[in-house]
């Protein structure tokens, strides 16, 4: 094991990988390509939200929606998903993992990259951090025997989900998630559980998330069966009188278990695949910077490019860039959008890889092969840890790290402590070192070495009580300043989850081709 003092650098090169530097370069050779036809869409933003919208639009929509473009800001696609590899490590900076949902599946089919899935363990525990010792969630059949909860809080939420005992019914105002929990199910599930699941899906404040925005498939259990086992009787009940329509034979079986997914060499196996299939199609370093309506019905987009300032003319658009770049776009145009859409929070986080050698885990963390298993851990903001969580990378995954180490990607900051944008490099590996060698380390572990570190200081939209509603005002804001085809995407629109963003991506470009349908009108006016 190569062993360094705390660097701030990562110890590898961040080269693209082979696959990224052939797409740069034939995107490169399309770049001066500037169409002058009316497009029939263009899609800003080439995260997964945008790049699974266009591939739809290509697979699914290619009567409707005969061109388009897909234009990105940077110099790569695939937004926050930024996977990369060196010296034996392969680690990601922003996402790590997905669910793997039907939808999910599809796109990586539909990008020929299916053989390239990877699937985590789905008996791998969670762990949450509690009075000093890291303790399993439940996971089915230890429900009764899980030490996390006390015999209280376990009887108080079995009998809060039947509905026996609740604080109280569901209320006519929006309930944040800490309040919606706490009457259902009582304090220590939020306080032991939820909490810090909040931490692992939005880095968010439990007191501000609002339980029918953020996690609407619980919250409408409550509201359709008058408690949380009654909606779930009922969802089964409906499932059974009504059965989803047969799954299509190409997509590889579903995974058994409640597991997650990658691929071989990461997430942007997923988005550099879509990239290079649509390559043509797709205009990188390409940021819109204007956005204005044409008396045809049609809209007018100006980017900075490499060559200069460009144009193109579309039916519709469909907008998959984050909100708060969205409202610096439309203060002028579409002033009552522009200040919903700035008014969703999106606080700094900070993903900090690091390795360290597997004899520096603790004994007790560890199975009887020396394989310490697990998906990772979370960290109750209550129990004077910084560090919000971390992911076992290399248990979860195979090949993300030499043999005899242990690759650990953590995450610091989120909503409720936004300093991790200011700090350095060293503070946080510094930080996110001490608060392992409390949890999961020896004491005397050697330092790590410092694999990667980046910091998000816009990551995750916070789905905050009120989000619905400002959604629905920024989109009538956009109508009401005759904007109605900016379509609105991405993933304060979907759900934060990457499952969420590719489920809505194939929505949206259903969207996306009704819209451009019913638009025809205008595209015989201007061929007229
Ligand atoms: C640190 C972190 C960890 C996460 N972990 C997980 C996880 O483990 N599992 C999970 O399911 N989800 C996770 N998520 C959430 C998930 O990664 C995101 O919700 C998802 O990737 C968002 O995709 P998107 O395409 O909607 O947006 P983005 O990825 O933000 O893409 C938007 C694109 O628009 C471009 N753009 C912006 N402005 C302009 C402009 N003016 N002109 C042109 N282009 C522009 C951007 O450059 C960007 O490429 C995580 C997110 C973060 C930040
Ligand atoms: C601590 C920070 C974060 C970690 N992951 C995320 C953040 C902000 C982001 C994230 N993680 C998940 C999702 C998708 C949710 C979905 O509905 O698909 C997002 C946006 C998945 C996830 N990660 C954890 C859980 C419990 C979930 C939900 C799905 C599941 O059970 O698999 C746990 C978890 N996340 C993080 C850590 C360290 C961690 C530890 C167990 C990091």
């Amino acid at each position: 094991m190569q062993q360094q003092a705390l660097a701030p650098k990562p110890c590898c090169s961040q080269a693209p990988t082979r696959f990224s530097q052939r797409m740069r370069r034939s995107v490169a050779a399309a770049a001066g390509n500037v169409p002058s036809e009316v497009l029939d869409t263009v899609v800003v933003g080439a995260g997964i939200s945008g790049l699974v919208t266009a591939q739809a639009l290509q697979t699914k929509h290619g009567d409707k929606v005969q061109s388009f473009l897909v234009t990105e800001g940077r110099e790569r696609v695939g937004g926050n998903i930024t996977s990369l590899q060196g010296d034996g490590y392969i680690w990601e900076e922003g996402p790590n993992s997905f669910q793997p949902n039907d939808a999910m599946l599809q796109a990586a089919v539909d990008a020929g990259v299916d053989k390239d899935l990877v699937f985590g363990d789905p008996t791998a525990p969670r762990f949450v951090f509690w009075e000093k010792k890291l303790r399993a969630t439940p996971s089915g059949p230890d429900a009764l025997t899980f030490d996390l909860l006390s015999i209280w809080g376990k009887i108080r939420a079995g009998l809060g989900a039947v509905g026996i005992v609740k604080g109280g019914p569901m209320p006519e105002y929006e309930e944040s998630v800490e309040q919606f929990i706490r009457r259902n199910l009582g304090d220590e599930v939020f306080e032991r559980l939820i909490e810090p699941f909040c931490s692992g899906v939005y880095a968010g404040n439990p007191s501000k998330l609002s339980m029918k925005a953020a996690f609407q498939r619980i919250w409408i259990l409550e509201k359709n069966g008058g408690s949380l086992v009654g909606g779930a009787i009922k969802l089964f009940q409906d499932r059974k009188n009504n059965p989803p329509a047969p799954r299509d034979p190409r997509l590889p079986p579903k995974p058994k278990g409640q597991t997650v997914g990658s691929f071989n060499k990461g997430l942007r196996v997923l988005t550099d695949a879509i990239g290079a299939k649509l390559q043509d199609k797709i205009r990188v370093n390409w940021k819109l910077t204007s956005i204005s309506g044409t008396p045809e019905g049609l809209y007018k987009l100006t980017y900075d490019t490499p060559e200069g300032a460009a144009t193109l003319t579309a039916r519709s658009v469909a907008m998959t860039i984050p909100a708060w770049a969205l409202a610096d776009l439309l203060k002028e145009k579409a002033p009552a959008a522009s200040q919903a859409l700035a008014s969703f929070d999106y606080p700094p986080v900070g993903a900090v890889t690091l390795a360290y050698p597997t004899s520096a885990v603790r004994e007790d963390r560890k199975a009887a092969d020396g394989s310490v298993p697990g998906f990772g851990q979370l960290h109750p903001r209550s129990q004077g840890v910084t560090t919000l969580g971390t992911i076992y990378s290399s248990s979860l995954f195979p090949g993300r790290c030499p043999n005899g180490e242990m690759l650990l990607l953590n995450y610091i900051g989120g909503a409720t402590n936004r300093s991790v944008k200011d700090a350095s490099q060293e503070e946080l590996v510094a930080q996110v070192d001490k608060d392992l060698r409390t949890m999961l380390l020896k004491p005397d572990a050697p330092q790590p070495r410092v694999v990667g570190v980046r910091v998000w200081p816009r990551a995750i939209p916070q789905f905050n009580v009120g989000h619905l509603d400002t959604l629905d005002e920024a989109k009538q804001g956009l109508k009401a300043a005759g904007l109605d085809g900016v379509l609105l995407g991405g993933n304060y629109v979907a759900g934060v989850a990457l499952g969420k963003c590719v489920e809505y991506g194939f929505e949206f470009a259903e969207q996306v081709s009704k819209y451009v349908d019913a638009a025809a009108p205008a595209k015989q006016k201007v061929a007229a």
